[in-house]
């Protein structure tokens, strides 16, 4: 069965799903936490036993802990190879804890024809089990080439939240690693497309490309650092697309330009390619 745009409003079963340290640790590193001086940077989020410090979640940890299950396996059938993560919006409702249990739920909200390909857009929302607190929203999109003609709604279209044309407030750049994809994988998104070449092959990459939630979480900690002081509990939004693959060991540039009270905008570049576009981020 191709793609069924009658699938819009199908939602995943709740699931639940339990993190602790070891698990932030790890996601932070594989983000690149800690890795511009290791004995005095963003320990915060790299250890749990440094004295005087107290460990935190990067917020962008939420797309490892709440992404929807279920819901997508009801979008019909199609090459895996050829599916990319498209966009990816998170909204914290409170700091995300160190450790704990959640449970989410998913729900197909579009399902757009772009001709070339289709768009399928999944929105979750997570609670922590203990106390029923809302902790996260996520909404998220793939594009899956060659699988449009569907005749079906071709949805939003053209840019969103364009830049100024002036220079950026903030720029950092952070270097992803060679290996950057092996580590990130651990967080459970094992998609041989990170690691394998000749899945990647099929997709047309050069070799295994990067998850795009890794370049995410590296552009989420340039964000925290510059316009939250550092500070999680700060980060209420951030939003983008993935305007183009990155590669494991691309240097990356975040822009950010501050366009309102607690509101920037931002892209995320490796040279003079855009591999982020439409970003936002808001943040108190
Ligand atoms: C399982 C995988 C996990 C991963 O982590 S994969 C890695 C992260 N993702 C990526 O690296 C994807 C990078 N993005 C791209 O390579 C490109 O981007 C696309 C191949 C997805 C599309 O590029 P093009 O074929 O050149 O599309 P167009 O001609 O620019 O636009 C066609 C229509 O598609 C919409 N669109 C383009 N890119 C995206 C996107 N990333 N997410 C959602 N929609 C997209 C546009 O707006 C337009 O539609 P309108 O004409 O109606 O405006």
């Amino acid at each position: 069965m191709p793609i069924n745009p009658d699938a819009v409003g199908s939602k995943g079963e709740p699931g639940r799903r339990s993190w602790n340290s070891k698990d932030a640790l790890l996601y932070a590193v594989s983000v690149g936490a800690g890795s511009l001086d290791p004995v005095t940077q963003e320990l915060e989020f790299t250890t749990e036993n440094t004295k005087g410090v107290q460990q935190r979640v990067l917020p962008t940890m939420a797309v490892v802990l709440g992404a929807g299950r279920g819901a997508m396996g009801k979008v019909g059938t199609f090459n895996p190879a050829m599916l990319v993560h498209g966009e990816q919006a998170i909204t914290l409702h409170r700091e995300i804890p160190v450790e704990g249990e959640l449970e989410a739920e998913s729900e197909i909200v579009g399902i757009y024809d772009k001709g070339k390909g289709a768009v399928i857009v999944t929105e979750s929302h997570s609670k922590l089990v203990d106390t029923d607190e809302p902790l996260f929203s996520t909404r998220s999109s793939v594009f899956i080439s060659g699988e449009g003609g569907f005749g079906g709604d071709r949805g939003p279209s053209g840019p969103t939240n364009v830049p100024p044309e002036r220079a950026p407030d903030h720029e950092v750049t952070y270097s992803t690693r060679p290996d950057q994809a092996l580590t990130y994988r651990l967080n459970g998104d094992r998609n041989p497309l990170h690691s394998d070449k000749q899945f990647s092959d099929i997709g047309g990459f050069p070799k295994p490309i990067l998850h795009g939630l890794c370049t995410y979480g590296f552009t989420g900690r340039a964000l925290l650092h510059s316009l939250c002081d550092g500070d999680p509990a700060r980060f209420r939004h951030m939003e983008g697309r993935f305007a183009s693959p990155v590669l494991p060991g691309d240097d990356l540039t975040v822009r950010m330009w501050r366009t309102g009270d607690g509101e920037a905008l931002f892209t995320t570049s490796v040279g003079d390619k855009t591999v982020i576009s439409g970003g936002l981020c808001r943040f108190d």
